[in-house]
């Protein structure tokens, strides 16, 4: 039986008088990993900014398990179980490595099988290594790490990961691939925002498409990828 998480109802939201979205309905359920598409400026992050709160939606509804997430504050919503590692990374430059993944550490959620600080080093052994070096100390990739590390400390029942992969080497693009595709298996229910289209449909389960804040398509991996006129028409791919 699937667990339903978010339902998303007509969220209409922008900035200001500047609206970006426009009746956005969609749904992730436990264990889902979804891929959020549509080139620069669709609407991609504003969506991901309202599920956790930092934007209100102008209309519509956000539920989480019965929670309405529409007036909550970012703290509450993360409390429920939704950590983002945003754009940017967003690593303190004074805190090492460990004192990261202890500082905003949570057993809640009723994880069975909780991301304890040797989990985390065992899904990057990197950030093992660098145990005790300070956020500024360390390469793009590995404070891409060190935020998908913190925000799994969480125990996320949703993990969104917007643009994770961007302006990383090849092989860490591969590295934080990797890591993605060992959570899935694990049932970590994932939302991923990236351009990489290509290796989100060996990893996800199935995909949004926004364009200029409309949903314009959403269907299984398989699917995606056997339609290469999307790719091109709603991803400039
Ligand atoms: N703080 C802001 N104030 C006003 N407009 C904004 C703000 N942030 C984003 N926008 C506008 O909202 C629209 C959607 O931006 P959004 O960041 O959601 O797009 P995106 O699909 O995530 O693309 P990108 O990959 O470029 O981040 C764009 O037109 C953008 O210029």
């Amino acid at each position: 039986m699937t667990t339903r998480l978010l339902t998303c109802e007509n969220l209409s939201a922008g900035y200001g008088a500047s609206q970006v979205l426009f009746g956005l309905d969609f749904a992730i359920d436990e264990g889902e990993v979804i891929g959020l598409l549509g080139r620069n400026g669709m609407g991609k992050s504003t969506t991901i900014k309202n599920m956790v709160g930092v934007l209100k939606p102008f209309d519509g509804t956000l539920t989480w398990q019965g929670h309405k997430l529409n007036t909550m504050a970012p703290d509450a919503i993360a409390r429920l179980g939704l950590a983002v590692v945003p754009e940017g990374r967003q690593c303190f430059p004074n805190l090492t490595v460990r004192e990261h993944l202890v500082a905003f550490s949570s057993r809640r959620n009723g994880n069975s099988t909780p991301w304890t600080l040797k989990r985390i080093y065992e899904l990057f052994p990197r950030l093992a290594e660098r145990s005790r070096h300070l956020g500024s100390q360390l390469s793009g990739g590995e404070q891409q790490m060190l935020a998908i590390g913190r925000a799994l400390s969480t125990n996320p029942k949703l993990l969104i990961l917007d643009e994770a992969t961007e302006g990383l080497a090849p092989l860490i693009r591969e590295e934080i691939w990797r890591c993605l595709g060992l959570l899935k298996r694990e049932g970590q229910t994932t939302l991923v925002v990236d351009k990489y289209v290509d290796k989100l449909v060996q990893i996800a389960d199935r995909h949004l498409i926004l364009e200029r804040g409309k949903l314009v398509w959403s269907g299984t991996s398989a699917a995606l990828d056997a339609d290469r006129s999307l790719w091109v028409r709603y991803m400039g791919v």
